[in-house]
């Protein structure tokens, strides 16, 4: 059945849409499966199966719902585009306080429109909000800034916090971990939780973080410096969540404030993001996101980009959300991606599709993260074009070839070489670990700074 009398307007003006401010908008690419009608009749049948309709004519429809009927405003077939306007009032509200929920807006837009038969495939790339929907999401609490008043830095431009992960992934028992927490503290800001770190039996919860809050201190006493802990309260059950983040910020003590909260917000969904920012408002919020590359990998045809997946961690209130390395780490991520990082800082922003007006809704931070090291951090902020970011070093950092404390070390010289402007073999030449990160790193070393070896006199290890 050809739907497209009803729930397409291709007459609608998108500049209109957007000062009419009562349609949210949603860019997908979207093919339609061969033999199921014009392009334009699949169209329909997806803006209905995400609004009001199904696929046939229901004789409960009244004058009323088809005011409230999703829309295809534009297409593209030879480019695959498609483009929905979604009326406000289709998406749920609480009821304890009429607020906006996020998954209300992917059960609509992404919901059962990924399983259509008539549907090849079809992805959403871009969204915009409107003012009067923006407003009804919680946003983020706290973000970097909030970290730089810890760090005793300047709230506006404290630049990059030098992180790691602690490694191994697993595998460590709860001395060995805060060991390794004290060691990368003695040069680092920042330490968070592997994603599968929590409560396994040869690592209990409790007693880690006793161990780890210690070593918070002892680091701060011996550096003098304020250091940072973002712990994995990541769980099925909001109860847990809870539970972890009560004993966690109790442990920590004077030190709460030190302290962020890690919620693997993919693999768990949109209620435990919205547990731990409703729960924990004053601390910051870490939305970690592994298994993302499922559905946001530009292998991946359907469910939505990583782009779309980082705007609606800041409706959602994530006070920082890794954002890939845009290319300078080992996981899948193009330069390009700092449009991605723009649109979670800026109070206004383009999109890949849509303009974006945030309305002084806080900002949320990016963080950079997977396969980084010294080496690496030039070109990044070089594209990024500033530095005020999380970065953590899993592996950048304890892989150095002198422990965990001159990883952390490496890293801040490598962040201050780019603030001062200098270039990063010269600024070895004066800082060793920053100098041993070329040894240790001697594959990137080499495809970054060939010459390095001469320049920093460091004759090449017999093989
Ligand atoms: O543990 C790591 C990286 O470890 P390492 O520093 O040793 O590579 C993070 O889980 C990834 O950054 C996730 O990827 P993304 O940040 O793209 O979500
Ligand atoms: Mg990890």
């Amino acid at each position: 059945m050809d739907q497209s009398n009803r729930y397409a307007r291709l007459d609608l003006d998108e500049k209109d849409l957007i000062a009419g401010g009562r349609h949210v908008l949603c860019a997908y690419i979207m093919k339609p499966k061969e033999g199921f009608g014009d392009y334009l009749s699949v169209a329909a049948h997806f803006a209905a199966e995400s609004s009001t309709g199904t696929n046939v004519e229901v004789c409960t429809t009244d004058e009323f719902t088809k005011g409230v009927d999703a829309l295809v405003y534009e297409i593209d077939p030879a480019r695959e585009l498609m483009k929905i306007a979604y009326p406000v009032e289709l998406f749920d509200r609480n009821i304890i306080d009429g607020r906006a929920m996020l998954c209300s807006f992917l059960t609509l837009t992404i919901g059962n429109n990924q399983g259509m038969g008539d549907v090849e495939y079809a992805k959403m790339h871009d969204f915009y909000v409107p003012p009067a929907y923006l407003r009804l999401f919680d946003g983020p609490a706290m973000n970097i800034a909030d970290m730089w008043r810890v760090l005793g830095r300047s709230v506006t431009d404290g630049g990059m916090v030098v992180g790691t992960i602690i490694k191994p992934k697993l595998g460590l028992r709860p001395q060995p971990f805060a060991d390794a927490c004290y060691e990368f503290w003695l040069g680092g800001d920042f330490i968070k939780n592997d994603e599968p770190q929590g409560n396994q039996v040869f690592a209990p919860l409790k007693e880690t973080m006793r161990l780890v809050s210690d070593a918070m201190k002892r680091a701060q006493d011996e550096t003098g410096e304020a250091k940072l802990f973002s712990a994995n309260i990541t769980a099925d059950d909001p109860f847990e969540m809870i539970a972890r983040g009560e004993y966690i910020l109790e442990t920590f003590g004077e030190n709460a404030d030190h302290v962020a909260f890690l919620v693997d917000g993919y693999v768990t969904g949109p209620a435990a993001i919205t547990t731990c920012r409703r729960q924990f408002p004053r601390q910051f919020l870490h939305y970690h996101r592994a298994g993302h590359g499922a559905v946001t990998s530009p292998q991946s045809m359907r469910g939505y980009t990583a782009f779309v997946l980082s705007k609606m961690s800041r409706l959602q209130g994530a006070s920082g959300i890794h954002t890939g390395t845009m290319g300078f780490g080992k996981m899948e991520g193009e330069a390009a991606d700092k449009a991605m990082a723009f649109m979670l800082e800026r109070d206004s922003a383009e999109g890949p599709y849509y303009p974006q007006e945030w309305l002084g809704m806080k900002a949320t931070t990016p963080i950079i993260s997977g396969g980084m090291n010294a080496l690496r951090l030039p070109g990044f902020f070089d594209n990024l074009g500033h530095s005020n970011i999380i970065q953590t070093s899993g592996g950048g950092a304890f892989g150095h070839l002198d422990g965990g404390t001159a990883g952390a070390k490496s890293l801040r010289q490598a962040h201050d070489a780019w603030k001062s402007g200098v270039d990063l073999v010269t600024y070895a030449k004066e800082h060793r670990e920053l100098a041993r990160a070329f040894e240790s790193f001697p594959n990137d070393a080499d495809r970054f700074y060939p010459g390095w070896r001469q320049k920093l006199g460091v004759v090449a290890a017999a093989e």
